[in-house]
């Protein structure tokens, strides 16, 4: 029997696992939503048993053949747990076949906007290209330290979702994260793959839970029993980032660029391998550098505002339908509305979509207008929404930026991408440059490919 590579990437609305072979050709795919928990913080219960029924789906004969473990998932999150000495013995002597998290905190999500542009403006300032936003692991800690220091107290690991999964298949009791997520949480050097631990400190910050940093791309570890048929003992990879997974799963030549839509959504391109990002943080640029692999930059417009605009206003509709008495499940709305959408071409209806605000603008909020009587069927509305969100992210990453750079080719990845056909007409009229789809463009496939090709 070949080996397999399994790919997980525990994502913002689902959890998506993949069996790749040898010969880098996916062989089995499963995917597990987290039903409706797209909320700032969310239940790591209810995660890991997405992760769970996810697993389950997948082929126990090849899931017995598995050689290698690859995580991704969302990035920027902070959850905090405790590792009890007694649940890693219980998981490294028996054969169960899932665990359950315990003593852990709520997972505080990239959506979550606690801090405020006052509250990140008082904390000091890093020593790192990248700046803070609302929704990164430092500045959410910083925020429990002035607002709730008790609640730290319980706690003695903290990483992002992704991390914990690793941590928790290993049986760790510390968190070892590569600079991929690391730099999502913000005082993180890219340049020496150091926390700015002396910042911190000064700044009385919990700095016991700043996770160790590992390569990305290394091992950290064996699974420390069977899970779902995966044999004990199988290694297991440092936990990657879900946008640099995706850009990894189908980016082949320096003239591409990926655009991803998920729950939120990012256009980026490779930076040439001499690149150095600025010195400092550059707070009103729509466009960042996030670390690759070994010193290589992507360029990105990062969104938050990708398919999870299409969610609220799916979620909005049913909330309104159940008001005036009818219902009509997720899956029929979103068929629905990309019909009526594709049967309306066109619409002079304008839809900004920013309901999150960016990074770059956090205040800037969505916005819909020259509303007419003729443009408010739905058909207008969801083209109008589709094409706001892809205008937003061609704002944040101009076409002119992209053609500078030699891009000559858009690859599109992420699911909200591949389920709807409008959304595709809607990025392959925004760029006149050739829009390709991935056969196996996502992020659970990059973090595997990863694995397979790195090692
Ligand atoms: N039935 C559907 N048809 C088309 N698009 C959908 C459907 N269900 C969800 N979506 C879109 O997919 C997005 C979630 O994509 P997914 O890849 O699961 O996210 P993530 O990787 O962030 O967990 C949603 O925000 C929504 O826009
Ligand atoms: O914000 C960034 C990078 O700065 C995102 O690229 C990154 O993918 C985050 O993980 C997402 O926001 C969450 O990803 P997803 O669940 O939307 O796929």
């Amino acid at each position: 029997m070949p080996k397999f590579i399994l790919g997980i990437d525990v994502g913002t609305t689902s959890v998506k696992a993949v069996l790749l072979a040898a010969d880098s050709r996916t062989v089995a795919v499963a995917s597990c939503s987290l039903f409706g928990i797209q909320a700032k913080e969310q239940d790591p219960g209810l995660i890991i048993n997405a992760l769970n029924r996810c697993l389950a789906q997948l082929p126990r004969d090849k899931l017995q053949h598995v050689s290698r473990v690859a995580l991704t998932g969302q990035m920027h999150g902070v959850l905090f747990w405790t590792p009890v000495e007694w649940l890693l013995n219980y998981l490294s002597h028996s054969n169960r076949d899932f665990f359950t998290p315990r003593d852990t905190s709520q997972l505080v999500t990239w959506q979550d906007g606690r801090c405020s542009s006052d509250f990140l403006s008082s904390l000091p300032k890093p020593e790192s290209h990248l700046g803070l936003s609302t929704g990164f692991g430092c500045a959410t800690i910083f925020w429990y330290m002035k607002h709730s220091p008790e609640f730290l107290e319980n706690f003695t690991v903290a990483g992002t979702i992704q991390d914990y999964v690793v941590s928790m298949l290993c049986g760790l009791d510390t968190c070892m994260m590569t600079p991929q997520n690391a730099a999502s949480w913000g005082f993180f050097n890219t340049a020496t793959n150091l926390w700015n631990e002396n910042i911190l400190k000064a700044a009385g910050f919990p700095v016991r839970l700043l996770p160790r940093c590992v390569p990305s791309g290394a091992l950290v570890g064996q699974t420390c029993s069977a899970w779902h048929g995966v044999p004990a003992g199988t290694p297991v990879g440092a936990a990657l980032g879900d946008f640099q997974c995706s850009v990894y799963s189908c980016m082949s030549a320096p003239a591409d660029a990926v655009l991803n839509i998920s729950t939120s959504a990012q256009l980026t391109f490779a930076m040439p391998a001499d690149f150095e990002p600025p010195d400092s943080p550059q707070p009103e640029s729509s466009i960042s550098y996030f670390p690759y692999f070994d010193s290589s930059y992507l360029s990105v417009a990062a969104s938050l505002n990708g398919g999870n605009v299409l969610a609220t206003f799916v979620d909005t509709l049913t909330a309104w339908m159940k008001e005036l008495g009818a219902e009509l499940s997720d899956s029929c709305m979103y068929e629905k509305l990309i019909g009526c959408a594709l049967n309306q071409e066109t619409s002079d209806l304008t839809v900004s979509p920013t309901i999150l605000g960016e990074r770059h603008n956090p205040l800037c909020l969505g916005q819909v207008s020259n509303i007419s009587t003729s443009n408010l069927s739905l058909g207008h509305v969801f083209r109008a929404l589709c094409r706001g969100i892809v205008s937003n992210i061609v704002s944040m990453m101009p076409v002119e930026r992209l053609q500078q750079a030699g891009v000559g080719r858009i690859l599109g990845s992420g699911s909200a991408l591949t389920r709807n056909e409008v959304l595709r007409q809607e990025v392959e009229r925004a760029f006149p440059l050739e829009v390709v789809y991935g056969q196996n463009a996502d992020s659970a496939v990059g973090a595997a490919m990863v694995l397979s090709d790195r090692l």
